[in-house]
């Protein structure tokens, strides 16, 4: 069985079903799944196996077509051995034909006649995700190391029939000056007018990607869309574990776009992925040369003491509790939380708006000690300061708080931020200033929050067509009408915020399981 929660102890000591999945309820019912279309790498860190790796750790599932094995470690790349054309084609057509891929990732491509028969076997078995957005091209030209994985010889056919076909295609500065036969990019505007350059051999999107950008002290990479740039910046880490990065990167959006979500918002969660990846494994050694791996798998490691990689996932049943309710019903907040990741929360939010800044500190501490212990992550309402004190997973804040720009920049790069947003332009303020998803609502009328118009169903449609980021529905949201908000079908919608129906009840850990089984069945989940 598949299992998608990021700590299988969720599933396995309360018997729940695995995280479900929001592939539209009109398709089949499949797990998000990825094709890598790559080279070995017989060290282990790029290729194929960093394909493998990234989706695992994504959630994602992963089947491979092998174009090369390489002989590879961390000195370099001892040797190639092209697998022969008709094999490659055999590969492609077992997979395309029986397993229907969501999206299909391309890596090392060695030859001109690898790319036509690829070419030639996506147009015969067309791959999507939600009718979009489902190529991926990293194109791979030369290692780390300098040694070369495919010719000059690819470049016409990359650029005339692969490029057209691709939905994202993500190279790094070499890759990107290779490909418009221009100078050594050098600057961060070298690397936009190269986006836009690559753009015109007809991708929907180019990544170019600056990790190996000279005197730059950021890892900065750019994004082009034929209208829009957008600039994701991280800060570099110092390690020589840093092969396969690019793989990785190309891997993890290819995993989210499976996942159903936007380009930007993809390529932002595998940024930050790769990044938190690079940090936690800076200081590990595998091999004795510079050329050394870092460790994906990082998040199955981490999930007990480690902060929460944010995955859209995690917003299928947001439970959020404060104490005024818990107390009427005789609880205390951390009973609650517990009950709720029980009966199959996926994230918790705590939100107090009457007691003394210290007791929520403290209840903070004892929610946040249950929620790593399940790997569940939680996040604090409107309240940085509690979040940092704690070191909570991330924050939610409200159009009313600091803006997300300033609490991205006051939390860091790695916690979670989500911001309330109920119009288009709200929601763009909250993707331009770095958060990970909105909260859109009130979808019906509440009695948890006064003043808060409704949107409706309608109101949220617009706000999840116009989202660049994942959306979780809130507002008077119950077992009765939680199949109709998922039933929109968005790709973006990740899933539904729950007060009142969750915690306004005798047993938390029943209505949760509840909603859980519901939410679950409006999506079709599959184990
Ligand atoms: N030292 C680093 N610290 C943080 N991010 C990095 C580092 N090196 C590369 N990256 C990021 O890893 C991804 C792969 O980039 P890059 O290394 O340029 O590609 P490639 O591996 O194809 O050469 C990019 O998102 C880049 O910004
Ligand atoms: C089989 C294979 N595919 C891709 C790369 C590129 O990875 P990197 O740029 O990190 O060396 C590689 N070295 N080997
Ligand atoms: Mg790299």
């Amino acid at each position: 069985m598949f299992c998608a929660s990021p700590n299988p102890l969720v599933s396995s000591m309360w018997n729940l079903k695995p995280r479900a999945l929001t592939i539209s309820s009109s398709m089949e019912p499949k797990i998000p799944h990825v094709l890598s279309v790559a080279g070995s790498d017989s060290g282990a860190g790029a290729g194929i196996q960093a394909d493998l790796k990234a989706c695992a750790a994504r959630g994602v599932y992963c089947s491979t077509v092998i174009t090369a094995v390489t002989a590879q470690n961390t000195v370099g790349v001892q040797g190639v051995n092209v697998v022969p054309l008709d094999f490659v084609e055999k590969q492609l057509k077992s997979v395309l034909s029986d397993m229907r891929p969501h999206v299909v990732k391309t890596g090392m491509l060695p030859s001109t006649e690898i790319i036509k028969i690829l070419c030639q076997s996506l147009r015969e078995f067309p791959v999507q995700v939600f009718m979009k957005e489902a190529l991926v091209v990293d194109p791979v030209m030369v290692s780390t190391s300098g040694d070369v994985l495919a010719g000059p010889s690819i470049l016409d056919s990359l650029r005339e029939e692969l490029l057209p076909m691709a939905d994202v295609v993500t190279p790094n500065i070499k890759e990107a000056s290779r490909l418009l036969g221009c100078a050594p990019l050098e600057t961060i505007a070298d690397m936009r007018s190269a986006a836009k350059s690559i753009h015109k051999f007809g991708p929907r999107n180019v990544l170019v990607k600056g990790g190996d950008l000279q005197h730059s002290s950021d890892a900065v990479d750019i994004l082009y869309d034929g209208k829009e740039f957008f600039e994701f910046r991280s800060s570099r880490v110092k390690t020589q574990n840093s092969h396969g990065t690019g793989c990785t990167l190309a891997a993890a959006i290819a995993a989210e776009l499976a996942k159903g979500s936007q380009v930007p918002s993809a390529v932002k969660v595998a940024k930050r992925y790769v990044e938190t990846a690079l940090e936690y494994s800076k200081d590990i050694l595998i091999g004795n040369g510079n050329q050394r791996p870092f460790d994906h798998l990082l998040k199955l490691k981490g999930s007990f003491c480690m902060p929460h990689l944010f995955d859209p996932q995690d917003l299928f049943l947001y439970a959020v509790t404060d104490s005024r309710m818990n107390k009427r019903w005789g609880r205390s907040m951390i009973d609650a939380v517990k009950a709720a990741i029980e009966g199959g929360a996926t994230i918790v939010q705590i939100r107090e708006k009457d007691v003394e800044t210290r007791n929520f500190l403290e209840t903070a501490k004892a929610c946040l000690e249950i929620c790593r212990s399940f790997g569940v992550p939680l996040l604090i309402n409107d309240r940085i300061d509690v979040a940092l004190a704690c070191d909570a997973d991330g924050v939610h804040i409200g159009q009313s708080d600091m803006p997300a720009s300033i609490a991205r920049a006051l939390l860091g790069p790695t916690k979670i931020i989500g911001v309330s947003c109920k119009t288009p332009e709200q929601a763009e303020q909250a993707f331009v200033g770095g958060a990970d998803y909105i909260g859109s609502g009130g979808v019906y009328p509440t009695n948890t929050k006064e003043n808060n118009p409704t949107i409706g169903l309608d109101g949220l449609r617009t706000a999840c067509l116009a989202s660049k980021l994942p959306v979780v529905a809130i507002g008077g949201i119950n077992a009765s009408n939680a199949h109709s908000v998922m039933k929109l079908g968005l790709p973006n919608l990740k899933g539904v915020a729950v007060v009142s129906a969750l915690f306004d009840r005798e047993s938390v850990s029943t209505e949760t399981r509840t909603l859980y089984e519901l939410l679950a069945e409006s999506t079709r989940v599959v184990s």
